[in-house]
């Protein structure tokens, strides 16, 4: 018997891709919202409780909404939004995360997926802190540039509007220093503290990537970037969509330019350490659509499961 899946926002940027993604599955039946009623709460409470998983794909408020009017037991949610990414009572829905994160999310009826700067952030840093490389109280800095349907369908609409030549240039944003990713990126890092993070919006659809610079000299004492490489490796050993890339990537290095939109149309992470004699720069690039939305959430649903991690992806 087929599982029934319902995308509560199934027609928005992360929610029309699931849809994709889920439509050729034999093994899942697809529950559909009446157009007309897709933002009628009664009409997604009947859905949202027949199914066996549902998508949340909706800004914060109506994710919130949504958790509320699900009663039945059986409905395992799983919400692409910010609203519980820090929640108790929620997995976070990063399976590489950690040791045991598996099976946090088989058994967990409540799943929240990472922000997509944040997937990058975390898969960088966990590992490090972890393996107590990186100082759980070391002030760190991130950097990130995204392509624009990272800001869903009004972005979308912006930019592909044309005739705002502000919009060529890549544009810095979050400059409150409080993007809403913060408290996921301390919260899964073990960080004591959140990063000051600056995002960098620029005029291509999609792809993502996160730099983090380091000092060798504020790591643990004689901290080496083969370590901090030898621990990613370690970490990601066996995963199938994080790849750590060699040392110094030198193919990345040959071209001299950081390739963003590398892993675009896959569910991969690609994790790169660069380095000079005293200081490292860490980089993880991802789509932003894939690994950092609905891939992720397809990915997550397959190991709440139980079936193949890589279905459909
Ligand atoms: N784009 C990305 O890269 C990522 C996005 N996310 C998160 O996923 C969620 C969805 O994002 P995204 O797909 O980009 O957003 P979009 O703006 O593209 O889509 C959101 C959809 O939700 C619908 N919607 C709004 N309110 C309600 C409601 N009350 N009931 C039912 N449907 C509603 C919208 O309707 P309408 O069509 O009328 O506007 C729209 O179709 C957001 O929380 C976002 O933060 C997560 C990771 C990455
Ligand atoms: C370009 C752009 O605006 N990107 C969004 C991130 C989208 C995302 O992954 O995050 P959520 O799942 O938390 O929405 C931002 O930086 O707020």
């Amino acid at each position: 018997m087929a599982y029934k899946v319902f995308v509560d926002g199934q027609e928005g940027t992360t929610g029309l891709r699931i849809h994709e993604v889920l439509a050729g599955r034999p093994d899942i039946e697809l529950l559909k919202i009446d157009p007309e009623r897709r933002k009628d709460p009664a009409e997604r409470a009947k859905l949202l409780n027949a199914a066996d998983v549902a998508f949340l794909c909706l800004p914060d408020v109506a994710a919130r909404e949504a958790a509320f009017l699900v009663t039945s037991e059986r409905t395992c949610l799983i919400d692409a939004s910010t609203a519980h990414r820090t929640q108790a009572g929620w997995a976070y829905g990063l399976p590489e995360l950690a040791h045991g994160q598996r099976a946090a999310l088989r058994h967990s009826k409540r799943i929240a997926n990472p922000g997509c700067h944040a997937t990058a952030f975390i898969l960088l840093l966990r590992p490090l802190v972890d393996a107590r490389l990186v100082p759980k109280n070391l002030p760190v800095s991130a950097h990130s540039i995204t392509g624009y349907s990272g800001g869903g369908k009004s972005m979308i609409a912006q930019y592909q509007a044309g005739g705002d030549p502000k919009l060529d240039a890549p544009r810095p944003y979050g400059l409150t220093l409080a993007h809403k990713h913060l408290p996921e990126m301390a919260a899964h890092t073990g960080l004591d503290n959140a990063p000051l993070f600056t995002p960098v919006v620029a005029n291509f659809y999609k792809g993502l990537a996160v730099t983090v610079p380091l000092h060798l000299s504020q790591l643990a004492p004689g901290t080496t970037p083969q370590q901090l490489h030898a621990a990613l490796a370690a970490h990601y050993e066996g995963e199938r969509f994080v790849r750590v890339m060699p040392l110094a990537d030198p193919d990345t290095l040959a071209g001299g330019f950081f390739d963003v939109t590398a892993c675009n149309d896959t569910n991969r992470a690609d994790v790169f350490v660069f380095a000079n004699a005293t200081q490292v720069l860490l980089a993880c690039r991802l789509d932003n659509l894939g690994k950092g939305a609905s891939g992720a959430a397809v990915q997550c649903m397959n190991v709440h499961l139980g079936v193949d991690e890589g279905l459909g992806l």
